[in-house]
């Protein structure tokens, strides 16, 4: 059998997903992302080509949508869909979160499911990739009607999840309310306390410490290697968040704790500035606790002032730490960031950063460190919490928070060798693509035609 070249066999692949996914911009994004780092890969593993690994690795092996009814405080039914997409499983059972945004849609879950395959792969910890998520929107909605959703959500789930099958967390508008609230309907439903069916719960039953920091924290560790391999450090820079959620507040928490100054926080309203740093228990309470818009927090602190629309991309900073959602830093945020002298970009969220920002970054010699394995702290210390509710263990914070140091160490040493090894040194995109490729490809190759 003759095989096509290996940057052919990527074309190929990518039209069939693009004729079979028409219309799935955010899931042709991430699959584009990925397939046109690899052709180096390819290059040094014709077995993958022959055995298939690209098309079957873009095409997820089950999808499940669901409806999703429940009752408002008025007593009127509502209506959402649930979706559940578990895109691979040769490296573990499937592992990713759960999003409840109203932009939740058949191609958000599967460009995250996705995205998942490869961070997963990256931890080392014996996961496969999926993810799913719902448009119920939790603005707004009083803890009574979360519960009634997140019940009838789980109602239907329970029949696709297991310790041993699927696992998943939280994601943007899924924290500790909403995990508590369909763990307890899992365990009603199926009579079992199956701790390691959910992860993010709490840590007074079954949860992990450190797991709420857990992604926050890691992105910060992960761009401490990378400013390290680099001669630099966190230490006197000043540093950019975007969001204002559970990725968001930890990142800060850690830039501050490693002698750096987070100034900015945002929410989809707008964003604030507070060149004093961060007062991390304010937002804590603003948004964590309050749930209240992120204006509130200038309002509340002397020397910070608010901004109405706008993107926290144009306050000069040294670092940047996109950690709100998809494509919210564009080439034209980039090209301010470069102008105001930025070195280091992570992403705390999935996707934040849109392709010519990324593109603009490389060329101007910006470090970059793609979400996959910037993020993956979290998922790793999900695995973590696995391991625990297995051996019916408990780690205390300081040997969680240094497993987890230890993992962001590894997947910043594996993602900067694959740069190496495959030609580009420093190119993270690549090193993580292409890192966590041939591990996922190896599995697949060596569990057969499935
Ligand atoms: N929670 C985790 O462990 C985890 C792990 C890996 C990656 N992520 C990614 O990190 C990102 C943030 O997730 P999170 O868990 O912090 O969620 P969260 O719900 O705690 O916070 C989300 C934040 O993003 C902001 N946001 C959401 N949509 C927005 C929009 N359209 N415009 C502007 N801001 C918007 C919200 O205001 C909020 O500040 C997501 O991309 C998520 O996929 C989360």
């Amino acid at each position: 059998m003759t095989l096509p070249t290996p940057e052919a066999h990527v074309r190929d692949v990518t039209e069939v997903v693009e004729r079979r996914s028409a219309g799935e911009s955010e899931f042709l994004q991430a699959v584009r992302e990925v397939l046109d780092t690899l052709a180096p890969v390819l290059a040094e593993h014709p077995e993958f080509i022959e055995g298939g690994i690209l098309e079957r690795l873009v095409e997820p092996e089950r999808q499940y949508i669901f409806r999703v009814p429940w009752t408002d405080d008025q007593n009127r039914v509502q209506v959402n869909r649930g979706i559940r997409v578990q895109f691979n499983s040769a490296l573990g059972p499937y592992k990713g979160g759960l999003r409840f945004h109203p932009s939740v849609n058949l191609s958000v879950i599967k460009f995250l499911g996705f995205e998942q395959i490869f961070k997963n792969a990256l931890t080392s910890q014996r996961i496969g990739g999926g993810k799913g998520g719902s448009d119920f929107d939790p603005t707004g909605k009083s803890d009574a009607e979360v519960m009634r959703f997140c019940q009838s959500f789980m109602t239907e789930l329970v029949h696709h999840i297991g310790e041993h099958t699927d696992i998943p967390a939280g994601d943007i508008g899924v924290g500790a309310r909403e995990i508590g609230f369909m763990f307890g309907q899992y365990r009603r439903i199926t009579q079992r306390y199956e701790a390691g069916v959910l992860t993010g719960k709490g840590v007074g039953w079954g949860g992990a410490e450190v797991r709420t920091e857990a992604t926050g924290y890691g992105a910060v560790f992960f761009a401490e290697e990378m400013l390290a391999r680099a001669s630099q450090g966190i230490e006197g820079y000043r540093a950019v968040v975007s969001g204002s959620g559970n990725v968001a507040t930890y990142a800060i928490e850690k830039v501050e704790q490693l002698g750096g100054k987070a100034i900015t926080a945002s929410d989809s309203s707008g964003y604030i500035v507070d060149e004093a740093g961060i007062d991390l228990d304010l937002l804590k309470q603003v948004k964590g606790v309050e749930r209240a818009r992120i204006s509130e927090y200038a309002e509340r602190r002397p020397g910070s002032h608010y901004v109405a629309g706008g993107s926290v991309w144009d306050v000069p900073a040294e670092l940047a730490f996109p950690c709100a959602t998809q494509n919210e830093l564009t080439g034209a945020h980039a090209r301010t960031l470069i102008s105001n002298g930025v070195r280091a970009v992570t992403e705390g969220a999935n996707m934040p950063t849109t392709p010519d920002a990324v593109e603009a970054f490389q060329g101007a010699g910006v470090l970059f460190a793609p979400g996959k394995a910037a993020n993956a702290g979290g998922v790793a210390t999900s695995a973590l919490e696995m391991s625990q509710n297995a051996a019916r263990s408990r780690w205390d914070r300081d040997k969680s928070e240094s497993r987890l140091h230890g993992i962001m160490r590894d997947v910043h040493e594996a993602t900067y060798d694959a740069s190496e090894r495959y030609g580009k040194p420093g190119d993270y995109v690549l090193g993580a693509n292409s890192a966590a490729f041939v591990r996922v490809a190896q599995a697949m190759l060596e569990q057969g035609v499935i």
